[in-house]
């Protein structure tokens, strides 16, 4: 490694990729150039469940050299806008993969498999792998990375827009029953941070198909969406939005340091454990529900009396609180899920 990293020049050109290289990308490399071999320094123990992974895992390592030879090959820069950090450190995709605990036969949705390093993973870990990204250069180097296997399906759709619900169904009913897991899939994927609350608030209601949702964040959204600490400033409706969906668990801290380019935030891995939708909160209406939630966090440090006025009159908003075993004054932080879900089968009419 260190005989490549010399040779990056100070005028910004990398003769690997032949023409200069941004700054943002400079910078990384130089900042990888100076830092030791070991690279995940946060990562956190229970490791033992990736050795299978590791031990199956061919030659073919996922590190800083591949990934940079994989990006040269398509004479591509990473690129900010579609928040390209690529992983470069192969055990925490291990990682990812033992969260999500991945079998023979298990279909795993990925969103942006960039040069495929996780992608290997899961395949090795013999799963069937639906991979989405919008990078067109990206999505034909996973392409030919993956010829000839018929495991791997690589669309190159933006995922905001894709019509998931239906691929997934497409896939599943594909499979025979003697294929394995057949009936739910997992989601397991190293997402661009801008596209992370659109993610989250896309495949969380999806129980019917997906039984994990394992995903790689930013960490300071990682822990606000598992944060379960009531009266928090930091508590929004999507906490309980997450609740209603899923059990959430904050699995283990990446640091900055395992991506190239080194982004300016650490990361972490989540897994959301999907709820069937037989087993979500009884509410009249999903939609209402949420619509009062919404409407309750309006309006910063509001009590609910005032909030949910145009639901319900201040007076019988109280009451219903006083019911719940509530402060009339209750404001929307102090709520847990059960109360919403209490308050909402009291005060709206559906
Ligand atoms: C953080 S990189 C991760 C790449 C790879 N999974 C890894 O671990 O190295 C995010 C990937 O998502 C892709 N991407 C960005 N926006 C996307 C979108 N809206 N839909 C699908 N893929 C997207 C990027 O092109 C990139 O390959």
């Amino acid at each position: 490694m260190s005989c490549l990293l010399q040779s990056i020049p100070p005028n910004n050109t990398f003769p690997h990729l032949k023409t200069p290289i941004s700054p943002l990308a400079y910078d990384s490399l130089t900042a990888i150039n100076k830092r030791p071999k070991r690279t995940f320094h946060i990562l956190a123990a229970n490791t033992s469940t990736t050795s299978q992974s590791k031990a199956k895992r061919s030659q073919e390592e996922d590190d800083y050299h591949s990934t940079l030879k994989a990006l040269n090959s398509k004479g591509r820069f990473p690129r900010k806008s579609l928040g390209q950090h690529y992983m470069l450190n192969g055990s925490i995709n291990d990682e990812l993969v033992a969260a999500a605990n991945v079998r023979e036969g298990d279909v795993v949705l990925e969103i942006g498999p960039g040069t495929g390093s996780l992608t290997n993973v899961l395949v090795n870990a013999g799963a069937t792998v639906l991979a989405i990204e919008k990078d067109s250069y990206m999505a034909s180097l996973v392409r030919e990375r993956f010829t000839g296997l018929d495991r791997v399906k690589v669309l190159e759709e933006d995922f905001t827009r894709s019509h998931i619900r239906s691929h997934m169904s497409s896939i599943l009913s594909s499979k025979s029953p003697q294929d394995g897991n057949s009936s739910s899939a997992k989601v397991v994927a190293n997402i661009p941070f801008n596209i992370s609350t659109e993610v989250v608030k896309q495949l969380l209601p999806m129980g019917d198909i997906f039984s994990e949702v394992i995903l790689l964040l930013q960490d300071e959204l990682a822990l606000r969406l598992v944060d379960s600490n009531l009266k928090s400033s930091e508590h929004r409706p999507i906490n309980t939005f997450v609740n209603f969906y899923s059990d959430p668990e904050y699995i283990l801290k990446v640091a900055r340091t395992n991506f190239f380019p080194q982004p300016n935030v650490d990361a972490a891995v989540v897994a959301f454990k999907l709820k069937q939708p037989v087993n979500y909160p009884r509410v009249s209406s999903i939609k209402s529900f949420f619509s009062m939630v919404n409407s309750a966090f309006n309006g910063k440090r509001k009590m609910l009396r005032k909030s949910l006025q145009h639901i319900c009159p201040s007076p019988d908003t109280e009451a219903a609180l006083c019911t719940i075993g509530l402060l009339p004054t209750s404001r929307p932080e102090e709520l847990t899920l059960e109360d919403f879900v209490k308050l909402h089968d009291l005060i709206v009419k559906t």
